[in-house]
């Protein structure tokens, strides 16, 4: 009854009696497991279709309560519409989860300062350095924190799905070897039917021995994807968020940590891109290609004792331990290679963007010689990095071919010849069908055992490689949680130039680098150099009380000083201008007033950053960003809905309609880099006439650029705006438009420029100047060490009562009037006098010269200001 029956209609009765004397069984195992891969198939389509119409639901539910927050267990997600293809697809983006970071920081402090103390304890090294893996523990952390976060997680699934589907293959790889032999044996015994059945179980077999290899491979990619999008949404997390990581990584100098954990932030794009990639798929893959072998090696030995005797199997392992020793000893040093080569590739990717960038400014200075000879010369030495690799891989890959291909399938013939070769003459020759059914599967099993054996060597390699992303991957985690903890002290190194003997310390040298202050004083923090200022951020208005700003540096308090002592007040509506020379520390004021550097000392009062708007020298554009979401950044079109009139009118005010219509009358057009075309709104192209650049920055000329910022201001409409240089670029009828627009619209302005003509429209200055009296701080930063750095000195006044002044000219011009007046009436008493009347007419002639020579500048002045107001009025 157990006969494969197959449908009537499909075959003639002479051709079912045929196959049923094929004795093909539905409890053989290929027939069995055909089925079992055709059902799961079936089964695994539907689950994906119902997952999918459920998913769909979902997002239509969650369309209906837009923008709501949506609950996922303990963690809450909110949806976000992103663009794809002719319409938008909703994405979910789980908020960070602030109370994890700071947990992970404690893991990553904890694991430096172990490492820290290990090395400066040497007692500790012998026993500790023997059993400590530095490469597990590293892919211990990021596995427990990031990959694998919890045991019933999305990944551990396809974890176990990954080893099954490993188990499975290996089990089909012995049916397939028995079944070789079995068709081999059945041929030369001249078993027709026999071998014609083994033939379809064949063909069965295939079925689920490749649905298995194509499910490893996919479900390896999934987990190499799941865990690239594990680790890439923890680093962002970290990197891009309010504590403003991606700025403050250029200060981690990070002179306290050892060499290997230090990171220069000018390649940390290879690391979040290149290197986060290369570790998830080598990690992904390692369970692959090492998991597959071990249990193909460990399967078949068991196997093949049966046949070969526990001497046999004994000899074998024997054999790969030797080798296994010998190829270590010839292996290179691969993950040094790789983390050698990962960095030159970062420099080298990294110059090419910074060509892109700066193209225009470049061939303006006809720079192209430079830069030919510069990027040629940093591709020499990745070419050269990557030469020496290939000739070690070269001698490495030699040993490796002969050993593993060669050798190892020699002796695989030898080991399998053994049982033939040592049973009696009588018994080799009667059962010559039957031998040569075990010698096909020993010899495939051996082979198969020496392939694995093989691959489970090559994956040296893999685990080298993985090592080596390891430590990248690690440094970049250890370097994301130091800048991000809040205690962060902008590279301060102890070992520096202000040493006390608290600086030796080594526990307070391991925390610095993860600064834990608790337990300092306030006077030890300051003479250390710690970051000592207080922030009041609900100010109404800002104060400034003794505020130094200092460049951050790893002096810290102690580094160079671009303003000594800074204080003052001013109250919301007062705007204040902040003028000075080149380079004496405008911008570095506003830095240090939007939280990018630190205030080293003093009290600073500030409105709250919801209320505040700054705005940077060099305008930004949202890259292939739309019309509108250059006005409205930092907000975003897909997440705001903003009245199309609200913005035109915007670019009207600040006189850009003519920009406007040049882009088809189109909020949503955005430059396209394809060939000369503009994408509209609906994604059709259109012809753009001769406006076929491809960023907003080439778009825009200097001064459109400007407006268009200020259009930006003018839309966020915040309490307090701060502009550094707005109007550099823009004609003075323009900028005086613009500033009375601002004031208009009753914006409290802090706006720094070198031009005192601005002063019109603030009630304050504050002006920074250079006393060439003041000492020159040279920093001792290698780096920084050719730049001195001048300590400004600072005034500020009250505008409106220098206007007051202004007003009193007329009470100086009278005040001449009068003097003159007086000495016209001396000049005509001189007899009353008594005195020599030649000497006094003498006096009051010349005293009268002068006072009239005064006058008329006074009055010139006079005409100049009337001049000036009644330009004023028309406007
Ligand atoms: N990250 C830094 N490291 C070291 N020095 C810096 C750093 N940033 C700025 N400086 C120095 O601080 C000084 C003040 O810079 P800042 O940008 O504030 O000048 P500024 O007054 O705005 O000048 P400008 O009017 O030219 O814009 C400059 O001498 C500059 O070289």
């Amino acid at each position: 009854m157990d006969n494969l029956i197959l449908p009537h209609k499909l075959l003639s009765k002479r051709q079912l009696k045929w196959l049923a004397q094929l004795n093909i069984r539905w409890t053989s195992k290929p027939v069995l497991l055909f089925l079992t891969a055709v059902l799961s198939s079936v089964a695994g389509i539907s689950a994906y279709n119902i997952a999918k119409l459920i998913q769909n639901i979902r997002n239509y539910l969650l369309k209906r309560s837009k923008n709501r927050p949506l609950q996922r267990g303990n963690r809450i997600a909110k949806q976000i519409e992103v663009p794809y293809k002719n319409s938008t697809i909703s994405v979910d983006i789980p908020y960070p989860n602030y109370d994890r970071i700071s947990v992970d920081n404690l893991v990553f402090k904890q694991y430096i300062k172990e490492e820290m103390l290990l090395k400066d304890s040497p007692g500790a090294t012998s026993f500790w350095k023997a059993i400590n893996s530095r490469f597990l523990n590293k892919l211990f952390i990021i596995w427990k924190l990031i990959l694998i976060p919890k045991w019933l997680d999305k990944n551990s699934y396809l974890l176990v799905a990954q080893l099954s589907l490993l188990i499975l293959r290996t089990y089909l790889t012995l049916l397939v070897t028995k079944l070789d032999g079995s068709i081999v044996k059945n041929l030369i015994g001249l078993q027709g039917k026999k071998f014609i059945r083994d033939i379809i179980y064949w063909f069965l077999l295939a079925v689920p021995a490749s649905y298995t290899n194509s499910s490893i491979r996919y479900v390896t990619k999934r987990l190499s994807l799941s865990f690239r999008t594990n680790l890439l949404r923890y680093c962002h997390d970290l990197y891009m968020d309010n504590r403003l990581v991606f700025y403050k990584m250029q200060f981690n100098t990070n002179e306290m940590l050892p060499k290997e954990y230090q990171l220069d932030s000018k390649y940390i794009d290879q690391y979040l891109t290149d290197d986060i990639k290369q570790f998830t798929s080598t990690l992904a893959s390692l369970f692959t290609n090492t998991g597959k072998p071990f249990m193909d090696l460990i399967f078949f030995a068991i196997y093949l004792r049966d046949n070969l005797g526990t001497a046999g199997i004994v000899g074998i392992f024997t054999n790969y331990f030797i080798t296994c020793w010998f190829l270590r000893l010839k292996a290179p040093k691969f993950s040094k290679m790789l983390k050698k080569k990962a960095n030159l590739e970062g420099i080298y990717y990294n110059y090419n963007l910074n060509l892109i960038y700066n193209a225009e400014e470049i061939s303006f200075f006809k720079g192209i010689p430079l830069e030919n000879r510069k990027i040629k010369s940093i591709f020499g030495d990745l070419q050269k990095q990557i030469f020496k690799e290939m000739v070690q891989r070269f001698h490495y890959g030699f040993w490796e071919d002969y050993i593993l291909k060669y050798t190892w399938s020699c002796l695989g013939y030898l080991y399998s010849a053994i049982p033939i070769l040592l049973a009696p003459t009588s018994k080799r020759t009667s059962n010559s069908s039957k031998n040569m059914k075990n010698f096909i599967v020993n010899k495939r099993l051996m082979l198969s055992m020496a392939d694995a054996g093989s691959r489970l060597m090559y994956s040296i390699k893999d685990v080298s490689k993985l090592s080596g992303y390891t430590d990248r991957i690690f440094t970049l985690l250890l370097n994301l949680h130091q800048v991000h903890d809040s205690g962060f002290q902008y590279g301060l190194d102890l070992t520096n130039g202000q040493q006390t003997s608290l600086a030796r310390l080594p526990s307070l040298r391991i925390l610095s680098s993860f600064t834990n202050l608790n337990h300092l004083s306030s006077q030890n923090m300051k003479s250390l150099g710690f970051i000592n200022g207080i922030i009041q951020t609900n100010y109404d208005g800002l104060r400034l009380e003794n505020i130094p700003i200092i460049v951050p540096s790893p002096k810290g308090a102690n580094g160079p000083k671009l303003i000594e002592s800074l204080s003052f007040t001013i109250k919301k509506g007062n705007n204040l201008l902040i003028i000075g020379k080149n380079g004496c520390g405008k911008t570095a004021f506003m830095r240090c007033l939007a939280g990018l550097w630190p205030i080293y000392e003093g009290l600073l009062s500030k409105p709250l950053d919801s209320n505040i708007m700054y705005v940077p020298q060099r305008p930004y554009f949202l890259s292939a960003g739309t019309l509108r979401d250059q006005i409205i950044y930092p907000l975003s079109s897909e997440t705001s809905k903003v009245d199309d009139e609200l913005l035109i009118g915007l670019l009207k005010d600040v006189g850009l309609e003519y920009l406007f219509e040049r882009f088809n009358s189109d909020l949503n057009f955005r430059p396209s880099i394809k060939n000369d075309n503009v994408t509209a709104s609906n994604g059709t192209e259109r012809d753009s006439g001769n406006i076929s650049k491809n960023s907003w920055f080439s778009l825009l000329s200097g001064g459109e650029r400007q407006k268009m910022i200020i259009a930006r201001v003018l839309f966020h409409n915040k309490t307090y705006v701060v502009l550094d240089e707005p109007t550099n670029a823009i004609s003075y009828d323009m900028e005086d438009y613009l500033f009375k627009l601002l004031k208009k619209r009753g914006l409290t302005i802090i706006t720094i420029s070198h031009r005192s003509s601005l002063e019109k429209y603030h009630d304050y200055c504050l002006e920074l100047v250079s006393d060439l009296n003041e000492k020159v701080v040279e920093l001792d930063d290698e780096k920084t060490s050719e730049m001195p750095i001048t300590t400004h000195k600072w005034k500020f006044k009250n505008l409106r009562e220098d206007s007051d002044d202004s007003d009193s000219l007329d009470d100086e011009i009278s005040d001449y009037r009068h003097k003159i007046r007086d000495l016209y009436k001396n000049h005509r008493n001189t007899d009353s006098e008594g005195s020599s009347v030649e000497d006094r007419n003498e006096l009051a002639k010349e005293e009268i010269k002068i006072l009239k020579n005064e006058l008329s500048k006074l009055e010139e002045l006079e005409k100049r200001k009337l001049e000036v107001l009644n330009y004023l009025d028309n406007e």
